[in-house]
């Protein structure tokens, strides 16, 4: 079969390491050249950006290692890979350089960026994976950006709220989940959040939870790393990303990862009692939280996804005290003025919805946006970015051993094929938190993206200041409201 002419943007004779030959870029986006075999760049996938030093043309490039330059490659670190060639004269030389910037024009990548730095995520290495692996790449790919480091605790989010938009074309934050989730609850708490929300936001793991930019790089089976990440977001395409309004009274928090009441959201939190363990604490914590299960009374009602509608009793929309006053919340009245300019979740006639219920005693209830918690939990294997549901994962009851297993099975993701947990996607959901069964002085912890939104009577560090009061919440999703950096095209 004849194969269709491949349409050329520029071809010509240049210096390439002492030898003339012939450099091709194609509208498709290739480069290609012949130096013992064909070799090409993809200018889309692997080209960062080029400069002119003298008479030479130097295309910065960035490819996966072990495979030398070539279109196609196995999943495996980047390495960066610079061509230099010399056009045998200067109209050639202007030439090329118009073509090139002209295909790395089209491609509508970022060229301004706000960087956010938390020198105290995780490990505390965020400035250092700036400095080594951030800043170089995005040098050569000639992106313009400003670094605000993060000084405390909600900084991120008051810079965000005053910000002038227009000078950026996307935000990026080198931490951990939670400047991220500060990032968007800030963008929805301007008066111009609608558009506002639409910046895209692109993440670099460098906290203890990197579950969106795990989620975002596993996706297109790129490691977790920070220079997939950044190249990610130089190349510039984005991807939609549902966002959860958690309401209680007039209380709002806007998440973009999880939810967790019971057992999940105790080991996440109560483990902070173990910190000098490291890393460890976690599963120390959980096995000691299995061994001494709670249960606690409670009622869960939801909207399902089409496919899951017989889980639960049919039941109807209550408001219940989603309505009442929270008592942190009205310390700190704001103004009514700013609190109605604000996002204030979706528009949705929850009442026209076909609710279901289930009532407890429950052992864990977590809900979750994407795949992956943290680098090395997937919580939930069918979550999509965008597909405006919550999964739920819910477990009722569950003998200790069986609760063991399904546990460790976390890492992968095979937790929810267990016959004791409950896998299932929702719309809206309201939660009922109630107390433990086995004592009903002690309540729970409500957990979002790392947030501790209610620590309920006897509970870890209950004296604490909570955003909501351990109570009634509901949870309304709005289908792709933010914007996020992503490495699928
Ligand atoms: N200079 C600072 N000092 C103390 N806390 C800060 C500072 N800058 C940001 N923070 C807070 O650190 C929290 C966690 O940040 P980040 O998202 O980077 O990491 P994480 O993975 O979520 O958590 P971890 O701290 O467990 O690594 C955020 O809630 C943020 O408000």
């Amino acid at each position: 079969m004849e194969q269709p002419e491949e349409e050329v943007l520029i071809s010509e004779r240049v210096l390439f390491n002492g030898t003339i030959i012939p450099v091709t870029l194609f509208a498709d986006g290739r480069i290609r050249w012949s130096k013992n075999g064909q070799r090409c760049l993809s200018m889309e996938k692997e080209v960062l950006g080029f400069s002119i030093e003298g008479s030479r043309i130097r295309i910065r490039a960035i490819v996966e290692s072990g495979d030398g330059i070539c279109c196609v490659g196995s999943k495996g670190g980047l390495v960066r890979k610079d061509i230099v060639f010399e056009p045998l004269s200067e109209e050639s030389r202007r030439l090329w350089c118009q073509k090139l910037r002209e295909y790395i024009d089209s491609l509508g990548r970022p060229k301004r960026l706000l960087i956010f730095v938390n020198p105290f995520g995780g490990k505390k290495s965020a400035s250092k994976i700036f400095l080594d692996d951030v800043k170089p790449l995005l040098e050569d790919a000639d992106v313009q950006f400003t670094v605000q480091e993060t000084k405390h605790q909600l900084h991120a989010k008051e810079v965000v709220q005053t910000l002038d938009l227009t000078k950026y074309d996307g935000i990026v934050c080198v931490s951990g989940d939670g400047i991220l989730v500060e990032v968007v609850n800030g963008l929805l708490e301007r008066e111009d959040w609608d558009a506002a929300i639409r910046m895209p936001i692109g993440m670099v793991p460098a906290g203890t939870g990197n579950g969106m930019v795990k989620s975002l790089l596993d996706s297109v089976g790129d490691p977790c790393s920070a220079s997939n990440a950044v190249v990610a977001i130089i190349r510039g395409h984005k991807c939609k990303l549902d966002v959860a309004t958690i309401l209680q009274g007039e209380t709002r928090f806007f998440s973009v990862l999880m939810l967790a009441w019971g057992l999940v959201a105790d080991i996440d939190i109560e483990s902070e009692k173990y910190r000098w363990m490291g890393s460890s604490r976690l599963d120390f914590y959980a096995l000691l939280r299995i061994l001494h299960l709670r249960k606690y009374n409670g009622r869960i009602s939801f909207v399902p996804a089409p496919g899951f509608e017989t889980c639960g009793e049919a039941s109807n929309y209550k408001v219940g005290s989603t309505s009442k006053p929270n008592i942190s919340d009205s310390k700190e009245e704001e103004p009514v003025k700013f609190r109605q300019h604000r996002y204030q979740g979706p528009d949705i006639q929850l009442e026209s919805l076909d609710w279901r219920t289930i009532d407890g005693p429950f052992v864990s209830i977590w809900l979750h946006n994407v795949p992956w918690g943290t680098e090395d939990t997937m919580a939930a294997p069918d979550a999509k970015f965008s597909d405006g549901y919550l999964d739920l994962i819910m477990i009722r009851d569950c003998p200790k051993l069986p609760l063991l297993s399904l546990m460790t099975e976390m890492n992968n993701g095979n937790h929810v094929k267990s016959p004791y947990v409950v896998y299932i996607k929702v719309k809206a959901f309201i939660l009922e938190p109630g107390p433990r069964t086995e004592d009903p002085t002690k309540e729970g912890i409500i957990d979002s993206d790392g947030e501790v939104l209610a620590r309920g009577n006897g509970t870890y560090k209950c004296d604490q200041k909570t955003l909501m009061a351990y109570d009634t919440l509901q949870i309304t999703m709005d289908q792709g409201l933010a914007t996020l950096f992503s490495p699928i095209k």
